[in-house]
């Protein structure tokens, strides 16, 4: 095998004896990091490379997108001569390919429509409302995943209504038999439909299977744990001709049985092919010692499972690093910290990933990496600032702020609907032009005249040019700016309406977005020391700094001289502001501005992180199979993570481990764990003790520190007490004796496990003239004088020194 394209010697035993396996069906059964994705993609690169198979004939399926095209790019770098016509995809890529060919003969037409998750979940709930199904008696989420569950266990509706034993399920039936008869008239599939869609292709004509079945000489499935019973029916399909079908996974790291995901596929895949091959993987290539061994012992709790352990080479590596925070701020701020700390000791910011169970963590995270200064990107998730909601009302801001600003005028003249309808806008757009004003002044003048906009139209108009105006005139707190335009322009009046659980999230956005503007009225100076940041980055000529959020908007930021912030807090009629201002001269709250500024601040470092190398932020469902240096996972609290509620089924804590597992088997070199004494969501604070899996963790393998120790370098207390054992059942309630966090709860007597700083953002880092610091954008320096919260910092490379604000400006004591 000398002559071979791929590195036979770079493989250890099992794995050369499961690459170079390459015909019938072959099991890869192993533990996480133990190279079967590496193994998959060497095999598929062998057997093109040295055997002769065309790529044409290659498929390879896996789970995300992310992974798809991972595994694509290591392919193309594994074989020179490419990989043209391989199929490297996940299932329902593969469907929609298959579907565009030969949908018709199902009686699509060949531009079918794909329904994303949004889009069904809309279609379902007017369905209920048409066919006046109480939403709260049979919630949306419940009929859906019901109808979900039957449409991949190939039940369609009227079998579905003929079992139906209780009135949920005979309400999704009905449910289903118009969703299905809607999807169809409106030419569309969603996510399900299309895997359906593309068996029943199969079934119904043989010669379309038997098509792909000549084609796909070599099949592969990477995670084939969590495929459900239609990918597992279509995989059998398809291979049922050639039988060389090769299926890795872990029986560890199935987490998503929610979703219709049935382990038993991989558990019985020697029954389906009793010749089959089956290797299992023994070492671990991708984590240290300490890591690993915290993986193992967390897992090993688990019942359902067949036992496994992985041994590593690598030694042990650093230990795993918990930190107990104050709260869910403290939390985001000390990671942010750390990650600033292991960036400046040069670890780039894509090495490193933070990991959450729920996406309604990353708002806090993201608010916390802005003003720390790290770039940052979310894997499968919208950032805050991105969302429709959060831009509309950030548009009547901008619009209030400047009502010369067109774009945000024409943005929200018809956001919520209020009947101001496309010619309309049209006809007061076409008077701005006339006359040679903004459109909002345009707007004005169509209220004034009579004649112009029919009465409806107008008075609608009128509503929303004085919601505006009010805004502007309105003398006091910016946070009651913020609620006012909210209140005035309906915009969660109309969310309410909706009654949608999407519409909720909306209006849980906005009221976060509130928070945000509180926060600003209470905490000027961090906000002042925020936008000097800005200043700096704009100075030192830092790309991206400048890039104009939104064209007629808000006035750029200037640079800050030594002495004073003044230049920032100009309204847009001083100064900074464009010579057309329309004339309507100055807000009358003080602080908007300010505020806006703010806000350009954070989609300037946005924009920065587009550029640059950013950690990546994603929940752990999607963290699968991917791997990084540096993990963190925030949140690590019971009720959190593990997400369960007290009359949760036991099978799902055995879930919630597979997940933990899969989380803290990401970790190539360190791991961090972090969890909050007190969160806040939903408006509630809670406080949980940390949770059970960092328990399962034994002592010799984690280091902790907290709050109480002087940040992050600080031991802090220690964890004592038997930890294992002491959760006996493993579920209910006797899970959180014995925790330390419940000890030193008993003990204090309060509800809190140590003393909590008063304000937690400040506290993460103390500095002293004499330390050595970086700065993310200036590089080393040293501390000259500190002055409350703000230090003088003299530069190396530049020779010059800087006042910067302590806990915003992006800088990190280093050892
Ligand atoms: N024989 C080997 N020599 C060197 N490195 C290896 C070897 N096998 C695997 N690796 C490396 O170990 C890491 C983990 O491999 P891989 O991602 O294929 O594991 P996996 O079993 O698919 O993990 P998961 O279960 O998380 O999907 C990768 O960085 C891979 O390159
Ligand atoms: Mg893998």
């Amino acid at each position: 095998m000398q002559e071979s394209a791929i590195d036979i010697d770079s493989l250890n035993d099992a794995q050369r004896e499961a690459v170079l396996t390459c015909e019938g069906p072959l099991l890869v059964l192993a533990g996480a990091g133990s190279g079967k994705t590496r193994v998959l993609t060497h095999r598929i690169a062998h057997m093109v490379a040295d055997l002769g198979v065309a790529p044409w004939q290659v498929l390879a399926i896996t789970f995300t997108n992310k992974a798809a095209a991972e595994m694509r790019e290591r392919l193309g770098a594994l074989l020179p001569g490419g990989t043209r016509g391989m199929w490297v995809c996940t299932f329902h890529a593969m469907a929609v390919r298959i579907l565009r060919d030969d949908a018709e003969l199902l009686g699509y037409r060949p531009n079918f429509t794909i329904y994303d998750d949004d889009d069904s979940k809309r279609l379902v709930k007017a369905i209920m409302a048409d066919l006046d199904i109480d939403t709260k008696q049979f919630p949306v989420n419940m009929v859906r995943s019901k109808i979900s569950a039957a449409k991949n266990a190939m039940v369609d509706a009227d079998e579905m209504a003929a079992q139906a034993a209780d009135p949920a399920t005979q309400k999704a039936a009905r449910v289903y038999a118009e969703l299905q008869r809607r999807l169809m008239v409106a030419n569309a599939m969603d996510f399900d439909d299309l895997l359906v869609n593309t068996l029943l292709l199969f079934e119904r004509h043989p010669e379309v299977l038997a098509r792909y079945q000549r084609r796909f000489v070599q099949i592969s499935v990477d995670e084939y744990q969590d495929t459900n019973h239609v990918q597992y029916l279509i995989t059998k399909r398809l291979a049922e001709l050639h039988r060389n079908l090769m299926v890795v996974g872990d029986d560890d790291q199935s987490i998503y049985s929610w979703r219709g995901a049935d382990i038993q596929n991989i558990l019985d895949f020697e029954k389906d092919y009793p010749d089959a091959r089956v290797v299992k993987l023994q070492q671990n290539y991708r984590s240290t010692g300490h890591i690993l061994a915290a993986a193992n012992a967390v897992v090993a709790n688990n019942s359902h499972r067949k036992p496994k352990r992985l041994f590593t080479d690598e030694g042990d590596g650093e230990p795993i690093s918990a930190y107990q925070a104050a709260d869910e701020r403290d939390e985001g701020r000390w990671v942010a910290a750390e990650i600033e700390r292991l960036h400046a000791a040069g670890t780039p910011y894509d090495d490193m990933a933070v990991f959450y169970r729920t996406n309604a963590q990353s708002r806090i995270l993201e608010d916390m990496f802005l003003r720390a200064g790290v770039p940052y990107k979310i894997v499968g998730g919208t950032r805050f600032f991105d969302r429709a909601e959060i831009r509309d009302v950030m548009a009547y801001l901008k619009l209030v702020l400047n009502p010369a600003d067109d774009v945000s005028a024409r943005r929200v003249v018809n956001v919520p609907r209020r009947g101001i309808g496309a010619t309309s806008q049209d006809k007061i757009a076409a008077y701005a032009a006339t006359h040679g004003t903004p459109f909002f002044s345009a707007a004005q003048a169509c209220v004034a005249e009579a004649g112009l906009l029919s009465p409806k139209v107008r008075n609608a108009l009128a509503a929303w040019t004085s919601a505006v105006e009010e805004a502007r005139h309105y003398e006091g707190e910016l946070s009651r700016v913020v609620e006012l335009i909210v209140e005035r322009s309906g915009l969660v009046a109309a969310l309410e309406a909706e009654r949608t659980p999407e519409a909720e999230g909306r209006i849980e956005n906005i009221r976060e977005f509130l928070l945000i503007a509180q926060e600003f009225d209470e905490s000027h100076d961090d906000v002042v020391s925020a936008l000097e940041s800005l200043a700096e980055l704009r100075e030192a000529g830092v790309a991206g700094a400048e890039a104009a959020d939104d064209p007629g908007a808000v006035p750029a930021p200037q640079p800050v001289d030594d002495d004073g912030q003044g230049a920032l807090f100009a309204a847009p009629d001083e100064g900074a502001a464009p010579a057309a201002d329309g004339g309507f001269g100055a807000v009358a709250s003080s602080q908007l501005p300010a505020f806006m500024e703010w806000l350009a601040l954070r989609s300037d470092l946005d924009s920065l992180s587009g550029q640059t190398s950013a950690i990546t932020m994603m929940t752990i469902h999607s963290a699968k199979g991917l791997e990084f240096p540096v993990v963190f996972v925030c949140g690590m609290e019971e009720g959190l993570f593990p997400n369960l509620t007290h009359d949760s089924d036991p099978a799902r804590l055995e879930e919630e481990r597979r997940l933990a597992y899969v989380a803290i088997t990401r970790a190539r070199k360190r791991l961090y764990l972090t969890y909050a004494a007190t969160r806040r969501t939903w408006g509630a604070t809670q406080a949980n003790p940390r949770s059970r899996f960092v328990n399962e963790i034994p002592e010799s393998h984690i280091k902790v520190t907290g709050v109480g120790s002087a940040g992050f370098s600080g031991t802090g207390w220690e964890k004592r007490g038997d930890r294992r054992g002491t959760f006996g059942s493993g579920t209910g309630s006797s899970v959180y004796g014995g925790s330390v966090f419940g000890n030193q709860t008993r003990s204090s007597g309060t509800a809190r496990p140590a003393p909590v700083r008063k304000d937690p953002r400040k506290a993460a880092e103390s500095f002293e003239p004499g330390d050595r610091v970086h700065h993310k954008t200036f590089g080393s320096g040293t501390v000259v004088a500190v002055k409350g919260d703000t230090l003088e910092v003299r530069f190396a490379k530049s020779g010059q020194t800087k006042k910067l604000m302590k806990g915003f400006a992006p800088i990190v004591k280093v050892q």
